[in-house]
């Protein structure tokens, strides 16, 4: 029982803001990016398009595309006098840390810094954005103690990032998924890491201060950190028997099982983990090794009829990286890197149109006259 009425713990189903951004209608299962079908961009459109959707408010024509892709090249790679701070990060931090870090360093770069007009932060967001796949990339090698990873310029901006982290030219298969699993990532309503940003940039706070605040949110594994979890809980076992039983056990101990469930969706499949259970598909195809896909199948199952739970995006995400040759400390950043762009706008809209937060608390400490 509270002490008030209107006290909602973890604000569940609480409205904090009014955005022209995104909906999730749970009714319909549609995702609405600015007025249009997540889940029917992810089939037709790429994640940059959808950067443009975010922060112009409309898909890019042929010409607009080719210019932000050559103009988000620009930034592939950070600035010489920025590099010895990776070398600084120490080893075995999680990259996400990492990432925070070398986020706050960048903001000392910006010489217009105090320049919160929609122009200029959506200049900052689109100069993040292209170089995220290098921060990303390189958090995780300089926490390995391995040497700067460069970008290929003349590869297109998810093919240079999957370069980036694999070394090797990815096929157009690997491009097309892992651009769709960005795109699927990219926003997401007001998960706790939006609502995190925006209670930052309300002070007036930067972009830099708002985004390593959303950032330290996204790392919890009640969040984005689930990514890694879920592969991990994969990799303890190797058959679908295995996982079956690592499933019971888990619920039988009531531990939480990583990558089901979801505040707002809470009994319904999240409609970018049915799409990307597809992108599983397709890989295993390609491997002709179907023994990921069968043990994700057996734990939906095991959730459906135990707990009535559906997976989240996270819950597919995770093989699909795997098959990507993706290790797995830097799921969760990529998945940061791919919101920064929902991020920004939430950001650019707090800043345009801003009021404070400020909460009440219900107070139980002790009496007083
Ligand atoms: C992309 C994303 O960030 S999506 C979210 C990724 N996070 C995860 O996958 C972590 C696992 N999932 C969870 O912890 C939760 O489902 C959350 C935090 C995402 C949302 O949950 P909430 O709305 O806070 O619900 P809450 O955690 O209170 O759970 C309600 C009930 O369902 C159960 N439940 C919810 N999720 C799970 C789960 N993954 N495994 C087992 N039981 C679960 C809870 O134990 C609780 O049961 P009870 O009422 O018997 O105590
Ligand atoms: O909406 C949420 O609470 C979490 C989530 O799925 C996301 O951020 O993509």
């Amino acid at each position: 029982m509270h002490t008030r009425k209107d006290f909602v713990p973890g604000l569940d189903g609480v409205v904090a803001a009014e955005t022209s951004i995104s909906f999730l209608d749970v009714e319909k299962e549609k995702i609405i990016i600015r007025g249009e079908n997540l889940i029917e961009l992810a089939e037709e459109k790429t994640y940059f398009d959808v950067v443009h959707l975010l922060l112009e408010g409309r898909t890019p024509n042929q010409e607009e595309r080719t210019s932000l892709e050559d103009y988000i090249k620009h930034f592939y790679r950070l600035p010489d006098d920025t590099l010895p701070l990776f070398q600084l990060l120490p080893k075995g931090m999680h990259p996400m840390d990492g990432m925070r870090t070398v986020l706050s360093l960048l903001a000392g770069y910006d010489k217009d810094i105090e320049n919160r007009s929609s122009q200029e932060n959506k200049q900052r967001a689109y100069q993040l954005l292209g170089q995220l796949p290098f921060i990303t990339v390189n958090s995780y090698f300089a926490t390995e103690g391995k040497a700067i990873a460069y970008p290929d310029e003349s590869l297109g901006y998810s093919a240079n990032f999957l370069y980036m982290i694999t070394g090797k030219k990815p096929s157009a298969l690997e491009v097309a998924i892992f651009d769709q699993l960005l795109l699927l990532y990219i926003e997401h309503e007001m998960p706790n890491s939006t609502f995190a940003s925006r209670v930052i940039a309300s002070t007036n706070a930067d972009m830099y201060g708002a985004l390593t605040g959303a950032i330290s949110s996204l790392k919890g594994n009640l969040h984005g950190g689930a990514n890694e979890a879920v592969m991990h809980m994969l990799r303890e076992v190797d058959t679908v028997d295995g996982f079956e039983a690592l499933i019971r056990h888990k619920l039988q101990n009531k531990e939480k099982i990583m990558g089901f469930g979801h505040r707002v969706y809470m009994k319904k499949m999240d409609p970018r983990a049915t799409i990307t259970k597809e992108a599983l598909r397709k890989l295993c195809d390609r491997d002709n090794d179907y023994t990921l896909l069968e043990m994700c199948e057996a734990g939906e199952e095991i959730m459906r009829e135990e707990k009535g739970l559906y997976p989240n995006l996270d819950y597919y995400a995770a093989p699909v990286y795997w098959k990507l040759g993706i290790p797995i400390p830097l799921y969760t950043p990529i998945f940061f890197s791919a919101r920064t762009a929902g991020l920004a706008a939430h950001i650019v809209e707090q800043h345009d149109n801003n009021r404070l937060f400020r909460p009440r608390v219900a107070y139980t400490g002790k009496s007083y006259e």
